[in-house]
């Protein structure tokens, strides 16, 4: 049995993403897809909480049929140590043999770690882009089709859409 770990943000969760679930899980027996910087939320970069994120990944492989028997959600707090970061998540995560990133200082930690890793093809990359599709939410402009249906609506339904317009609002007020 082989499992492997899949770091990231998910700021939101988008079909970019879904892809690499689906050619990690093409690879190895079950994946852990970390939930990174647990702590952040309500920020221009990171505007979900991690519970949120948690529930839009589960739609999202609910929707696109992957069983939940193939895959654990964690959400995991940054450290201030980078050196330390990949012991960290050893901690936190069940037991993993291979790390799935394309994000250069993840894949640095955990080859410095001793840990097996793979970079995963870059799909539709200046489609599936999580700060263009935040960008995009505040702008207005169409994003629907970036992210599983199921993702989309649970946005909407939570009204991250206007969280992240009103955190844009504010951040620019306090630059001034
Ligand atoms: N379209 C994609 N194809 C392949 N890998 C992707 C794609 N989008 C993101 N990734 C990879 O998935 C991991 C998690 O990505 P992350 O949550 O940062 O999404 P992102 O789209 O890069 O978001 P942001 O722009 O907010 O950094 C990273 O290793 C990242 O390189
Ligand atoms: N020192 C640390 O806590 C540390 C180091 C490297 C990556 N990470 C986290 O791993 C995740 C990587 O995801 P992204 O590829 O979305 O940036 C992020 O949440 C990032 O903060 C944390």
């Amino acid at each position: 049995m082989l499992r492997g770990l899949y770091p990231g943000r998910f700021q939101p969760f988008h079909l970019g993403h879904l892809s690499v679930v689906k050619w990690a899980l093409e690879r190895v027996d079950e994946l852990v897809i970390l939930v990174g910087s647990s702590q952040e939320s309500h920020t221009l970069v990171n505007p979900f909480t991690a519970g949120e994120r948690v529930e839009m990944i589960r739609l999202g492989l609910e929707e696109a049929g992957v069983s939940s028997s193939k895959y654990f959600i964690i959400p995991i707090p940054d450290v201030l140590m980078n050196s330390v970061w990949a012991y960290h998540v050893k901690l936190y995560s069940p037991k993993f043999e291979k790390v799935f990133a394309r994000n250069p200082l993840v894949l640095r930690l955990f080859k410095e770690a001793g840990v097996e890793v793979e970079e995963p093809p870059a799909f539709n990359r200046e489609k599936y882009n999580s700060t263009l599709i935040r960008k995009m939410i505040i702008t207005g402009e169409n994003w629907e089709n970036l992210v599983p249906e199921k993702v989309y609506k649970y946005i909407i339904n939570i009204k991250g859409d206007e969280r992240l317009k009103e955190i844009t609002r504010s951040d620019k007020i306090l630059n001034y």
